[in-house]
């Protein structure tokens, strides 16, 4: 039997209640008619990978900006799991558009900067998922953002995610027209990955509200990019009336990540390191080795909400 048709098959079990699911559900009834469908930025498809077999275990999908950090974390992950410490394989390696990895049942995804790069490799992942019928997944953004009264390295849990106007509505143009989807986040998967936040980390976690920006420079404020219409004094009124919003950061991928999850009915969460305080600055001049270490703070606490999932 093929991959769609034993989809169909437990679909049809479902609607006849003779089991339950908890298998990630097909969104769009047009896959049930292409016999191959080829995962184009991450080199892989239905027809000619066997994708339950390479993937059907998978439980846990972080994903962050960039390849080499991706891959860390599936290193990292790899050891945490007890799974030992070989060289983790890119199995979008055909491509140099993403990178993902696998370490046990968790993925380990790029992608890139900015909602369009992320949207693209989430839709990808929700398909690839849903062709290996994985089931009880949960989706991580494990990144980076600059903070609004923070302390530079505090990991941020989001509980709420905003665009620019403040509004939790990720807006797309589809077919000319405007279409809203909500960003609903998932408060008890935030409320239980805070509850593992341990005094003595070496790291603050705090909840908030991060707001999702189509710009590093502009879109968040700054005033150090090639173009710059607003002064010191506007951006520092801008900060301080999100900061009294209770927006705590900013980075570029959470309201499409947040509202994707939803609507794929996954649970998904977003946990970003603070990089910088804006209230003191623009620029990002902490040295690079710190950088690498504050990048790994949501990793860790992502780890340890998968392996206290997993029972480990
Ligand atoms: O560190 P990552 O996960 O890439 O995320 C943040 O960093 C990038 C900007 O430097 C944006 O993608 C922003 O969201
Ligand atoms: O200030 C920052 C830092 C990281 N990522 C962002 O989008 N903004």
């Amino acid at each position: 039997m093929d991959i769609l048709e034993d989809n169909r098959a437990y679909e049809t079990a479902v609607e006849k209640k003779c089991i339950s699911s908890c298998r990630v559900p097909l969104h769009n009834q047009n896959l049930l008619s292409i016999p191959n469908d080829h995962l184009y930025h991450i080199a892989l498809s239905s027809g000619d990978n066997d994708l339950r077999q390479m993937f059907g275990d998978v439980k846990f999908v972080c994903f962050g900006g960039t390849p080499s950090r991706m891959e860390k974390f599936a290193r990292f992950m790899s050891r945490e799991l007890g799974l030992g410490t070989a060289p983790a394989h890119n199995f979008a390696g055909n491509t140099d558009r993403y990178a993902l990895y696998k370490a046990g049942p968790v993925l380990s995804v790029s992608h890139g900067i900015g909602i369009p790069s992320l949207s693209i490799v989430f839709q990808e992942i929700v398909k690839l998922v849903y062709y290996a019928g994985c089931e009880d997944v949960t989706f991580f953004r494990i990144g980076t953002s600059g903070g609004i009264g923070l302390e530079p390295g505090t990991v941020v849990i989001s509980e709420s995610v905003v665009n620019g106007q403040l509004e939790p509505i990720y807006k797309q143009i589809i077919l000319g027209k405007q279409v809203e989807r909500p960003a609903v986040v998932d408060q008890d998967l935030a409320q239980n990955l805070h509850n593992l936040a341990l005094e003595d980390d070496r790291y603050k976690t705090v909840k908030g509200t991060t707001l999702c920006a189509d710009d590093f420079y502009e879109g968040q404020g700054r005033i150090d990019g090639a173009f710059c219409e607003h002064d010191e004094e506007e951006k520092m009124l801008w900060l301080r009336e999100m900061h009294e919003a209770g927006v705590t950061n900013l980075e570029m991928e959470s309201l499409g990540f947040i509202a994707m999850c939803h609507r794929a009915n996954i649970k998904g969460a977003v946990l970003c390191v603070t990089l910088l305080d804006r209230f003191e600055g623009d620029g990002i001049t902490t040295n690079l080795q710190l950088l690498h270490e504050w990048q790994t703070y949501p990793q860790m606490l992502a780890a340890r909400f998968i392996k206290s999932t997993l029972g480990l």
